[in-house]
């Protein structure tokens, strides 16, 4: 398996291995990595893969990406990485021991659950295995890494706890200043590890993803300083997340005929991206329903064509906080997809999108590409704080199930797009634990949290807060990676 940049259009593109890219994360042209070709999954293998475990699973789709590390190896990575002790958050063991149990709420409607690792999101599923097999590849090559995350609430506290106490490997995260849950920040902020380093920018998470965007363009900076990636800019991130709708498929169908929709909470549009590359594997997912909050600019684009990212000052700070985001970095290798996997396009496009500007694939210009858009099999809406409040309630009133404030996104949306013939699947990403103010809010009672984290927020913190500039984090990062 080859992999190539978004944006390189030379004539011969460079082609990398999956440890190359692993390491490098973004692309030297400023695109994003994808395989060369999807890899197709066979009706042979779907009906084996039906009864795998989920790591044994994980190691069969992840063998389609991953060919430069030897077989054995990378079966021990993920046995390692997905076990019932990791993803149990307090559950009884035969539970726990799905990965990924499917709620039912009522026939044909569930919720994935994801959420059920260290820190309480679905960043988890994908994070845990990076932090093995970071230390795995870096041990191999005698290197070292730093890296540098943005994170909008639970990416960063993912990376952290994956990465806190492994050698070789410093994680420097952005977060934005006083726009997290006050449990998001606790969890990141009350690290005391000495390779963790948390930097609250005074943005928003766009603002902080730019920063990282910038220091990863600079190319000297970058080599000096081992500058590696954990967002799903990475590649890994976004291969890892293709697991679970597998699992969930095969969890939520009776058998290899059967199409299956998903709902998603979207905002980075990395979660997505990977039901989407699962369904061009051949995947029977009849939808992919994409949810935002009130931030709705990819809403905006699949009912418009228009893709018009908002600035900082347009961004709403919501209580589904994780999706505050306006400009979706994953979004690029979708539309890669769209206009036919042409990189000169995704140049002029995207030369717009990192000037401020917008582009409209609707227009004449673009309208070829356009048409094709039904084939991808999106549909999409918006919640809003009302909705969110309503879904949390009717949900726990209808079935006792609390659901977090983002998962309440993906269920209002889903109700929308739900179809009687075809399963759905709500992909839970967050215990409401993360989200306790909304849900008091929503239910008048306080979201159960795991004894590990309780009174977390009186926690001394530690925490550097910034401006929004690319330089001051650069030189952050070198005065703390000086040799002592
Ligand atoms: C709880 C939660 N739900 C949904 C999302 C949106 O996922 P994505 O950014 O992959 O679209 C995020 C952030 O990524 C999140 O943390
Ligand atoms: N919602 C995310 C934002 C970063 O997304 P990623 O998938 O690119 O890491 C978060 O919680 O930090």
């Amino acid at each position: 398996m080859r992999y190539v940049s978004t944006r390189d259009n030379s004539s011969i593109p460079s082609q990398k291995t999956f440890t190359e890219i692993f390491l490098s994360g973004l692309a030297p042209d400023g695109g994003l990595y994808l395989p060369e070709a999807y890899p197709r999954v066979t009706r042979a293998e779907l009906d084996a893969w039906r009864k795998l475990s989920y790591a044994d699973l994980a190691f069969a789709v992840l063998s389609k990406f991953i060919d430069d590390i030897p077989a054995d190896d990378l079966k021990r990575l993920v046995d390692k990485t997905y076990t019932a002790a990791v993803y149990c958050n307090g559950r009884a063991p035969e539970k726990a021991a799905e990965i990924t149990p499917v709620h039912w709420l009522e026939p044909g409607l569930g919720l994935l659950e994801l959420s059920n690792g260290p820190t309480l999101a679905f960043k988890d599923m994908a994070m845990q295995l990076l932090g093995n097999l970071f230390e795995y590849v870096l041990t191999k090559r005698g290197e070292t890494t730093n890296i540098l995350g943005a994170t909008s609430g639970d990416t960063g506290s993912a990376a952290e706890y994956a990465m806190r106490g492994k050698r070789g490997i410093r994680v420097f995260m952005l977060s934005p200043h006083n726009r997290m849950s006050a449990f998001q920040r606790a969890q990141m902020y009350a690290l005391q590890d000495a390779n963790i380093f948390n930097i609250a920018v005074r943005g928003m998470f766009d603002d902080a993803q730019d920063i990282v965007k910038a220091v990863f363009n600079d190319a000297c900076f970058k080599a000096e300083y081992s500058i590696g990636a954990v967002n799903s800019i990475n590649w890994a991130r976004v291969a890892a997340q293709v697991v679970y709708y597998f699992k969930g498929y095969f969890a939520g169908t009776r058998n290899n005929d059967d199409e299956i929709a998903f709902a998603v909470p979207s905002g980075n549009f990395g979660n997505i991206c990977a039901g989407h590359i699962a369904r061009m594997m051949g995947l029977p997912i009849g939808r992919l329903i994409l949810a935002t909050n009130e931030n709705d600019v990819l809403d905006e684009f699949f009912r418009t064509g228009c893709y018009r990212p908002r600035s900082t000052t347009e961004t709403f700070v919501t209580s589904s906080p994780s999706m505050d985001i306006s400009k979706a970095s994953n979004f690029e290798r979708f539309v890669f997809d769209l206009v036919g996997r042409n990189p000169s396009l995704i140049r002029t496009l995207w030369a717009k999108v990192d000037a401020g500007g917008s582009f409209d694939l609707a227009s004449s210009e673009y309208a070829d590409h356009f048409r094709h858009l039904p084939e991808f099999g999106f549909v999409t809406g918006k919640s809003t704080h009302a909705d969110r409040l309503r879904t949390i309630r009717d949900i726990y009133a209808r079935y006792g199930v609390m659901v977090d404030t983002h998962t309440a996104d993906g269920l209002k949306v889903a109700a929308e797009h739900r179809r009687p013939d075809m399963p759905t699947l709500v992909l839970e990403t967050a215990q409401p634990a993360k989200f306790e103010e909304t849900i008091t809010e929503a239910l008048g009672i306080a979201p159960p949290r795991p004894e590990s984290m309780r009174g977390i927020e009186a926690l001394p913190q530690r925490v550097e807060v910034m401006n929004v500039d690319a330089d001051a984090v650069k030189r952050f990062i070198a005065a703390h990676c000086r040799p002592a």
